[in-house]
């Protein structure tokens, strides 16, 4: 059974956690306690593979959210950065954690598939208040080659399943990747071991 990690990154206020209990609950809660950081496990199915889903949503203002973005690819598979439409700044917080996930990927990864990301617009239905347009949100997402969806944790279910979907989907790919690698150099260093224990005898004889 695969092990997903994802995390949830925005602002205060942004509706990390509206969003991130409408995908596991399908229901939306109008106020959540803020203070504290919070770890969601949830078993899925998808595309027939059963999962161990662990959702961190990590209270903005602790010590530990800045301790994910310090270690990124230790900590999680993939990332949902929620901002809320109605808010610049909080587009603006996004920004910059989408910068940080960047600069940490170039890091840790050297070379390898990058860790999946999503941007979500979050609170939608308040479109009459909107400070962040639509495609604002896209170019961003676009500059930082990750999924981008504007959604209302409010109102809907759909939108916000179907990108939790894609990103989890992707983090799978991922996750084979890394296997297929250790793998295909476990095998790699297994071949000139042996090349070099016969090889060597070979041409002694
Ligand atoms: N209108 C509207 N309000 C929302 C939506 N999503 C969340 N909210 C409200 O926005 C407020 C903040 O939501 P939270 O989910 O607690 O936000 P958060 O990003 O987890 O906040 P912190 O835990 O403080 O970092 C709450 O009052 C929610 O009811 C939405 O889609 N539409």
């Amino acid at each position: 059974m695969n092990d997903i990690k994802l995390a949830l990154l925005g602002s205060q206020g942004a509706g990390k956690s509206a969003v991130l209990v409408r995908f596991l609950t399908r229901r939306f809660i109008g106020e959540y306690a803020s203070n504290a950081n919070s770890l969601y496990h949830k078993r899925l199915s998808i595309d027939g593979r059963q999962l161990n889903l662990e959702v961190f949503d990590p209270c903005s203002q602790s010590s530990e959210a800045r301790c994910i973005l310090e270690e990124p690819v230790d900590w999680a598979d993939g990332f949902v950065v929620v901002y809320n439409i109605s808010d610049r700044s909080s587009f603006i917080d996004a920004k910059n954690i989408l910068l940080q996930i960047r600069e940490a990927r170039m890091e840790n990864c050297k070379g390898e598939v990058e860790v999946p990301v999503c941007l979500v617009g979050n609170k939608q239905d308040l479109c009459h208040a909107r400070q962040v347009c639509e495609e604002e949100g896209r170019c961003l997402a676009q500059e930082h080659r990750c999924h981008f969806q504007e959604v209302s944790a409010a109102e809907s279910y759909q939108d916000i399943s179907a990108l939790f979907t894609q990103l989890i989907r992707q983090v799978m790919e991922l996750l084979k990747y890394r296997a297929d690698r250790r793998r295909y150099s476990g095998s790699k260093s297994m071949a000139k071991l042996i090349n070099n224990v016969f090889g060597k005898r070979r041409k002694s004889v």
